[in-house]
């Protein structure tokens, strides 16, 4: 094992607790040779074996069948990884980040190795979506997936939408609960979620997604009052990863960002710090993944899982999926991406204005779907206008458009709309 922090330090009780169990599912013995830490000397659970702890992980990856990494993080995981997998070790991991920047990199030298890559821990920790995708719907074709990936924004929004409490307040108490990390940017400007997106997009549509193909937007710009405006109106705002095959651009859209979803959606019904996939597959329909996303029991429970798969096949015989990368999809831009927006504006409150606005939409070739005024008293309307589905880029030149009239005060909002 590389790493003994909050999953690894788990996954070690549970190897101890369940060994037999483990062992009879897995056909194997299995024997934890040995965890790699940064300090040897530091505080661990009582569960840690000591002698097993040490600095020299290199040392340690050369001398195991299996390595579990759960140090996190781009260097030293990746060179490690790459070292497992080039020597014929199976390589069992959680690290989004790494996935999502370095896969092909990953599954090359697995390849090269012949070795297996497992990493059910990497989304949604004890969701077994990676699973569900690479192996459940092997046989259907996937035409979207939409998910609440990142347990701590999800706390944070539920907060701000069921007890009122500011952006700032609800990252304090993620952080108090320990959710949120000191540092929480990771979490709230989208980039684990981005991660996680691109991990499932490239599983769900045969296609090599990174982290810089995806657009992300955070949710540190939601304000609690549009988490009340979107409940008035029968919505919920929640951070989604959003993949979507689109057929006639022959390409697929990935990105992440807030989003309001009908109250009555599946994934509206994710509180606190719960992760939610759904997937919309051609002959399966629509199912739902749902379970804790974080976590050290958790997440340990899908590394284990991955240990008895892998465990398995090194003493029987047989190999994790390949990367299956055969469709190559290319991944479109703004142009070909189709989104539904609801924009909020603050505008003058005078003849024509409206009428201006809706110009503004015309011309760039956007249609309205709906339109609300609420009423002013200071000169300033606001109007919150839906879309229908629009390409990304018209909707941006809308906006800007919408940004150069001198009419409209301010542009509040620009939030994607999905789920209908
Ligand atoms: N925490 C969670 O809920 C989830 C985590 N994951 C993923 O699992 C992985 C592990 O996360 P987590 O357990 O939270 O991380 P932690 O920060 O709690 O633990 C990291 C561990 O790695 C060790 N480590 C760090 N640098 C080195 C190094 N250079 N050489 C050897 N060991 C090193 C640390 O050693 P030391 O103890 O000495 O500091 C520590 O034991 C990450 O990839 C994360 O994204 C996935 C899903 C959920
Ligand atoms: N920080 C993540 C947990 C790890 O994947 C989250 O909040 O979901």
């Amino acid at each position: 094992m590389l790493g003994c922090g909050t999953v690894g330090s788990q996954v070690v009780r549970l190897l101890g607790e369940h060994a037999a169990d483990l062992q009879a599912r897995a056909g194997a013995r299995l024997e934890l040779v040995g965890i790699a830490v940064r300090d040897t000397a530091g505080e661990r659970a009582p569960w840690v074996p000591r002698e097993l702890l040490t600095d020299d992980a290199a040392g340690l990856v050369a001398r195991a069948d299996v390595v579990v990494e759960l140090v996190g993080g781009i260097e030293p995981a990746r060179t490690l990884v790459l070292q497992a997998l080039e020597s014929g070790a199976t390589v069992v991991t959680g690290n989004k980040a790494l996935l999502a920047a370095h896969g092909p990199a990953l599954h090359g030298a697995a390849a090269r190795g012949g070795a297996d890559l497992y990493y059910e821990a990497a989304v949604a920790g004890a969701v077994p979506v990676v699973y569900g995708l690479r192996e459940s719907l092997a046989g259907d074709n996937v035409n979207a997936v939409l998910g609440i990936v990142n347990g701590t924004t999800n706390f944070i929004l539920d907060e701000m939408a069921t007890n009122g409490l500011s952006f700032d307040q609800a990252v304090a108490l993620a952080q108090e609960l320990g959710y949120a990390e000191a540092d929480p940017s990771a979490d709230v400007d989208g980039h684990d979620a981005a991660a996680k997106a691109a991990i499932l997009a490239s599983l769900a549509f045969h296609t090599r997604v990174s982290i810089d193909d995806v657009p992300v937007t955070g949710i540190r710009d939601v304000t609690a009052e549009q988490m009340a405006q979107a409940a008035e109106s029968g919505h919920v705002i929640k951070l989604l990863a959003v993949a979507r095959l689109n057929r006639d651009a022959r390409g697929i859209s990935v990105r992440v960002h807030p989003a309001l979803l009908p109250a009555t959606h599946p994934l509206a019904a994710v509180r606190g710090a719960f992760n939610a996939v759904v997937v919309e597959a051609e002959s399966a329909g629509r199912l739902m993944f749902y379970g804790q996303g974080a976590g050290g029991a958790p997440t340990a429970s899908a590394v284990l899982s991955d240990v008895v798969a892998a465990a398995g096949h090194k003493v029987h015989g047989g190999h994790a999926p390949r990367e299956s990368t055969y469709a190559q999809l290319p991944v479109l831009g703004p142009e070909s991406t189709a989104a539904r927006t609801q924009v909020q504006i603050g505008l003058a409150d005078e003849p024509g204005t409206l009428a201006a606005v809706a110009g503004i939409y015309g011309d760039n070739g956007v249609s309205i779907e709906s339109v609300h005024q609420q009423r002013s008293d200071d000169g300033v309307a606001r109007i919150t206008i839906i879309s229908h589905v629009s390409t990304e880029a018209a909707l941006e030149r809308t906006v800007a458009g919408l940004a150069e009239e001198p009419r409209v005060h301010e542009v509040i909002s620009v939030t994607r709309v999905e789920g209908e």
